[in-house]
């Protein structure tokens, strides 16, 4: 068995501790100990080899690598073995992972290494500016926002500088009050309201609960929706202080239909209001797109770029999430140094020296490289709750695919769900310590409770966070106990260079599981297809609304049935839909059922209210 290497254990207190493991030693000693963080000559060992060896044009089959699950070491002093022979630290970020209670064996680990090795070339060549989304012929380059000298041109590298530097002195000037809202008693800007959806939303909305200060210079709000209720709660939440709301508006296209209705919502909020929308609104899009050509020629604040290169869903390191952070006073440069740290460990071709390497054998060993058991994210740390629901897009939208690159139909994925520990204790762990095993846990671990100096005793020697700690290493044995397989994600707090590591961790863990599957990550044709049936059910509503007005024109008014509302639209094969935008526009006085025809669906007579076809389409 190996020796574990490079811990001194002349001090007591390591003595004492010695089987202890590094992390918690590491936390004990209040100082890192010289912690190898390569380990060499293990018995246990992920294939080390070097990448000298020619790696093979493999072309995958697309198949699973075939391998049968043997049960899961259960020895303790094994167990310990291999959590020390597995586990990766990078010491200058504090982050460890932990994949020893992950069963995959040496010989699938030596099945993979092949795939692996051309994952890590199919990523260097995305990093150096391949077409690396074919779909939609572009490159991807996430990467370069925080290491822009590895973008494939100056023009580009200039761009991502500029860019970083124009939101940086737009923050500044706003917190400090340097720009300031038109008309506001506070005479600075104290809120945002940010509007977008998906990619333009989600980061923002993790980064923010994760990162923001209890005081922050401005307070964030978001609408990532088409709901007239939820964006009516968020304007009557800002009240009065709508004038002093700083509107960014997000959306990589320019032209996404609930962002697009989210800002004629607040634009009509800030005229009722008498303010001066355009002094208040800045847009961050495409360059030329619907977006920001409307902010251009209306004069909106400032305008921020996206880049055709940068996909939503991996868009924190732009624009799109660091103006809100740095509004919110979050150190932004700390973020992208975070991540940058995390891109350049993640570059390493030595499978077991490469977090997001494991993290991809990890997950093609537990859902057999077909998705075949969901990805189940419990940070336990109050701040990271919308890890998760950040991790759903990043993670599902990126490989929840119809098609392999071979054009296959492989229907590939992994699905991902959670929440926040010990809450979900008291929810559906429930399930998954007992109940169908269709699962696999990443515990995402912080070490340090509370601020220096604010701990506090509940009870003699033991602390809330004790509590906390203790019930995720009490999940994370019962569930393997019971050979429930989980990762363990460990970082030392919640900053701004950590969770820039983390996403960094998972985008680039997504784009080599992706290469493993023979998919591309980074196009979404699936969601295009959902716009297009949405506008179908519009147009066909504006086709029922104008039947209803004709028919209600005459005098006397005459309700029509739905067969007869279908055959004037000439839709008869539509007649639920039909039947289910009547009752939609019913329920909101838009249209009316005549009396005595409730009931079933078969029975409804409808017509509409007092309103003209002028009105319908004003
Ligand atoms: O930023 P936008 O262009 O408005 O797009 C917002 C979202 O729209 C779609 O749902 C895409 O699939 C997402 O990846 C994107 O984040």
């Amino acid at each position: 068995m190996a020796s574990i290497s490079g811990i001194c254990s002349s001090s007591p207190t390591l003595q004492k501790f010695q089987n202890q493991p590094p992390a918690l030693t590491n936390t004990l000693r209040k100082e890192h100990v010289a912690f190898p963080a390569r380990r060499v000559d293990r018995s246990l060992s992920l294939t080390t080899h070097s990448v000298a060896r020619e790696v093979p044009a493999e072309v995958f089959d697309g198949a699973a690598v075939a391998t049968e699950k043997k049960g899961l070491v259960k020895d303790p002093h094994a167990l310990w073995q291999r959590y020390v022979d597995l586990l990766y630290q990078h010491k200058e970020l504090g982050l460890y992972l932990d994949v020893s209670r992950v069963g995959f064996t040496e010989e699938f680990v030596k099945k993979m290494e092949s795939r692996f090795q051309v994952a890590f070339r199919t990523m260097e060549e995305l990093e150096k500016g391949a077409i690396a989304n074919p779909d939609e012929g572009r490159m991807v380059g996430h990467y370069w926002l925080r290491d822009p000298k590895r973008a494939p041109t100056s023009f580009l590298r200039t761009q991502i500088e500029n860019t970083l530097d124009a939101v940086s002195k737009f923050a500044h000037d706003v917190v400090s009050g340097k720009i300031k809202p038109p008309s506001s008693p506070e005479g600075r800007f104290t809120q945002i309201l940010s509007v977008g959806i998906g990619g333009s939303a989600l980061g923002p909305q993790f980064v923010a609960e994760a990162l923001a200060p209890d005081n922050p210079p401005l307070k964030i709000r978001f609408v990532d929706n088409t709901d007239p209720a939820g964006i009516d709660h968020q304007i009557a939440q800002l009240g009065p202080e709508l004038a002093s709301t700083l509107v960014i508006v997000i959306s990589k296209s320019g032209g996404t239909p609930e962002t697009r209705n989210g800002l004629l919502e607040v634009q009509k909020a800030f005229r009722e209001a008498g303010l001066n929308f355009p002094k208040q609104g800045v847009a961050i899009t495409q360059e030329n797109s619907l977006l920001d050509n409307t902010a251009r020629i209306e004069g909106w604040l400032a305008r921020f770029p996206m880049f055709d290169w940068v996909g939503g869903r991996t868009s924190e390191m732009s624009a799109v999430g660091l103006l809100p952070a740095a509004l919110q006073g979050i150190d932004i440069r700390e973020m992208l140094a975070g991540a940058s740290l995390m891109d350049e460990a993640n570059r390493s071709t030595v499978l077991r020296n490469n977090p997001a390497a494991l993290l991809a054998l990890c997950w093609y060993w537990a859902t057999d490289g077909v998705g075949s058991k969901d990805m189940v994210i419990l940070p336990y740390k109050d701040s990271l709750l919308l890890f998760s629901r950040y991790l759903q897009q990043l993670v599902m939208e990126s490989l929840g695919k119809e098609f392999d690159l071979d054009g296959n139909r492989v229907n590939q994925g992994i699905s991902v769900y959670g929440n926040k520990g010990s809450t979900d204790q008291h929810a559906y762990i429930q399930q998954l310590r007992e109940g169908v095993h269709n699962f696999f846990v990443t515990f995402i671990e912080v070490l340090r409770d509370r601020p220096p100096g604010h701990d506090w005793e509940l009870e003699p020697g033991v602390t809330c966070g004790d509590y906390l700690f203790g019930m995720l290493q009490g999940t994370r044995s019962a569930l393997y106990a019971n050979n429930r397989e989980s990762i363990t994600v460990t970082v030392q707090e919640v900053t701004p260079r950590s969770v820039g590591a983390l996403i960094a961790l998972y985008e680039r863990a997504v784009g080599i599981y992706a290469s493993l599957v023979n998919i591309n990550a980074y196009h979404q044709p699936g969601v295009e297809a959902g716009k297009k049936a949405a506008g179908e059910v519009l147009a066909l509503q504006k086709r029922v609304l104008a039947v209803l007005n004709e028919a209600s024109c005459k005098e006397p008014v005459e309700p029509l049935t739905l067969e007869e509302v279908a055959e004037r639209c000439h839709a008869p094969e539509d007649i639920e839909m039909i039947y289910k935008i009547i009752a939609h526009m019913a329920a909101n006085d838009r249209a009316l059922i005549a009396e005595g025809s409730c009931g079933s669906p078969r029975s409804i007579k409808v017509f509409l209210g007092e309103c003209n076809i002028d009105e319908l389409y004003a």
